[in-house]
């Protein structure tokens, strides 16, 4: 796009905000945009995929999981894109997760989620441990995050289509991280999306910056003490990131902003510096410490996680420290330029939260390569007596006995008990289908739990408090219908296993023309000698995971040397 395109209005309040540095800022519009994809570590560490990715990629610096593609390449027309291997997402939007520091067994809400690109992100980092309570007011946006987490073979993740104000009873103080990705104007999303400029002259930030201070004041209530809330926007205006900051600070005085650093200032001889010590590493730790165990005998699988999780720690301790050289240049701080903005009076903020608003960060697009960004990261100061209360609260948390309310068929809002079946409903068939094929013999798996709405069976993450009243999308992962004694297998529960879950499996390379075939829903010829069996006392006939390069894209049913395609229709290649 052109910088002419961009609204007069936009640009003059951009000059108020940038001063001298404005010129560089317009000058990136014309600049070519930067494309990125974010790698799902729930499915394919790290080094697995860049041996295998099909397009040149190289690092976004900010995101361990977050990668650079050229322009021209097509990653949502590639099979790993149906295999859930990654999401094609905006880098600079890949900092604010980054920067919740999530860990596996946290609780995490996601309040803002459709459709999905963080809770994604998040979910990876959680590792299947924990709980993920997404949620998002908008009911068809909601639909693209359900697809998104399947996808993504999310398993511990809660669906929600709440007001916000109507998950604060069940969720006071319950989450250890918050993220609210924030409605705004999308200024960032200028040269991404040309529609936002038009939206841009409709929506009012004043709109946007109301909602957005609501959003904040309830988000507080769900932290426990101690806990971290980011919040982001991709939009540029100070009335809806730095001042919201302030504002909140001024009204939540246990609340403090914590400073973090965005290499947004790295550069690729940095980023060289980087790589190359990270591979020197890998082959030192290798040689010393690994090498013997290899060579006796350990195959290339655990090679790869080896490499992976030395990579991964070594990775850390080399970003950390060049984040530590670039304190000072790659965020906002010590530019309180949004004071000088014309409807900010002076005195409107205290000097405690002004102080603190310059350790946000900006992310800008004429000095990285991505759209831009607004993250500020706050940390709940709780003391320690508040921090035990929580705990021995926590402790004696109550399992879900959650209610769900569903369109049933007829479109009548109806409620369902949770964890029983619809009366007349056998789970047998859903545990007949665990032992046969999966290498547990079981679902859910021991740290899940089963819960049913109908006929429908889902696995939940265990430790939710009780959800009465709040309008449930996915309770947990789901496993499928259970229906006139049969079991039906869901394809998000063919997306939640990987191809070492499943028993009876047929892997095709994405050379095999058959892979585009089973994608568009068509039947396949497929060998008896193709249906992978643990056991070969297993007959080949009946449900198989189907799997691309080994990773799982959905379920088919053989028998006598055909596949029937078990492909949603709404996902199929097109
Ligand atoms: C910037 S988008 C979120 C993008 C998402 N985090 C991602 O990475 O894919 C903001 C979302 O907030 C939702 N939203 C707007 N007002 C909301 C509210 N009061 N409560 C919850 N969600 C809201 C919108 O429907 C929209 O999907």
């Amino acid at each position: 796009m052109s910088r002419s395109e961009l609204p007069e209005l936009f640009v003059s309040k951009m000059k108020d905000l940038l001063g001298g540095e404005l010129k560089e800022f317009l000058d990136s519009y014309e600049q070519p945009r930067a494309f990125g994809i974010r790698v799902n570590t729930l499915k394919v560490g790290m080094n697995e995929f860049l041996e295998k990715s099909p397009f040149a990629v190289t690092s976004v610096p900010w995101a361990a999981e977050g990668l650079y593609y050229e322009e021209g390449e097509r990653p949502g027309k590639h099979p790993y894109y149906h295999a859930g291997l990654y999401y094609i997402q905006e880098p600079s939007a890949m900092s604010p997760v980054e920067l919740l520091d999530v860990h596996p067994g946290e609780r995490v809400l996601d309040l803002c989620a459709a459709p999905g690109g963080k809770s994604t992100q998040i979910a990876a980092k959680l590792q299947g441990r924990g709980v993920l309570v997404v949620n998002d007011n908008h009911s068809d946006r909601v639909k693209a995050l359900v697809k998104n987490l399947e996808l993504f073979g999310v398993r511990n993740a809660v669906v929600l289509n709440e007001k916000p104000e109507r998950m604060l009873a069940p969720f006071a103080g319950f989450f250890d991280k918050i993220l609210i990705d924030a409605p705004c104007s999308g200024e960032g999303m200028f040269r991404k999306e040309e529609g936002m400029m038009a939206q841009w002259e409709r929506h009012s930030v004043t709109e946007c910056s109301l909602m957005q201070h609501e959003l904040l004041g309830q988000a507080a209530q769900m932290l426990a003490p101690g806990g971290r809330l980011v919040y982001s926007t991709c939009t540029f205006s100070p009335e809806e990131n730095e001042a919201q900051i302030a504002e909140f600070l001024d009204s939540h005085e246990d609340f403090e902003v914590v400073r973090v650093f965005v290499n947004d200032e790295m550069n690729d001889e940095v980023n060289d510096e980087m790589n190359n010590e990270v591979k020197g590493k890998i082959n030192d730790g290798m040689n010393d410490e690994f090498k013997g165990k290899i060579n006796d005998g350990m195959n290339d699988e655990v090679n790869d996680k080896i490499s992976d999780k030395i990579s991964d720690e070594i990775r850390d301790e080399i970003r950390d420290r060049i984040k530590g050289k670039s304190a000072g240049v790659g965020f906002s701080s010590g530019r309180p330029d949004w004071l000088r903005m014309p409807w900010c009076s002076e005195g409107a903020y205290s000097a405690r939260a002004v102080a603190a608003v310059a350790d946000t960060v900006r992310l800008w697009p004429h000095r990285l390569k991505g759209e831009g960004h607004f993250v500020a990261v706050l940390r709940q100061t709780g003391t320690a007596a508040a921090l035990s209360a929580a705990v021995v609260e926590s402790a004696a948390a109550q399992p879900v006995a959650a209610t769900s309310k569903r369109s049933g068929r007829g479109g009548a809002l109806r409620e369902a008990r949770a964890a029983a079946p619809q009366a007349g409903v056998s789970l047998e068939p859903l545990q007949a289908f665990g032992r046969e094929l999966l290498r547990s013999g079981r679902v859910p798996e021991a740290a899940e739990r089963l819960v049913c709405f109908g006929e429908h069976a889902y696995a939940a993450p265990e430790g939710l408090p009780e959800l009465n009243g709040v309008k449930i999308v996915r309770p947990g992962w789901y496993l499928g219908a259970l229906h006139r004694g049969r079991f039906q297998p869901s394809h998000a529960m063919a997306m939640g296993l990987l191809m070492e879950d499943a028993t009876r499996t047929i892997n095709l390379l994405t050379s095999d023309g058959r892979v585009i075939r089973y994608l568009k829903g068509e039947t396949l010829e497929v060998a008896e000698h193709e249906v992978v069996r643990d056991d070969p006392a297993l007959g080949a006939r009946g449900y198989c995971l189907i799997c691309v390069d080994g990773f799982a894209v959905g379920w088919g049913k053989w028998s006598e040397g055909m596949l029937k395609n078990e492909y949603p229709s709404g996902w199929r290649w097109t």
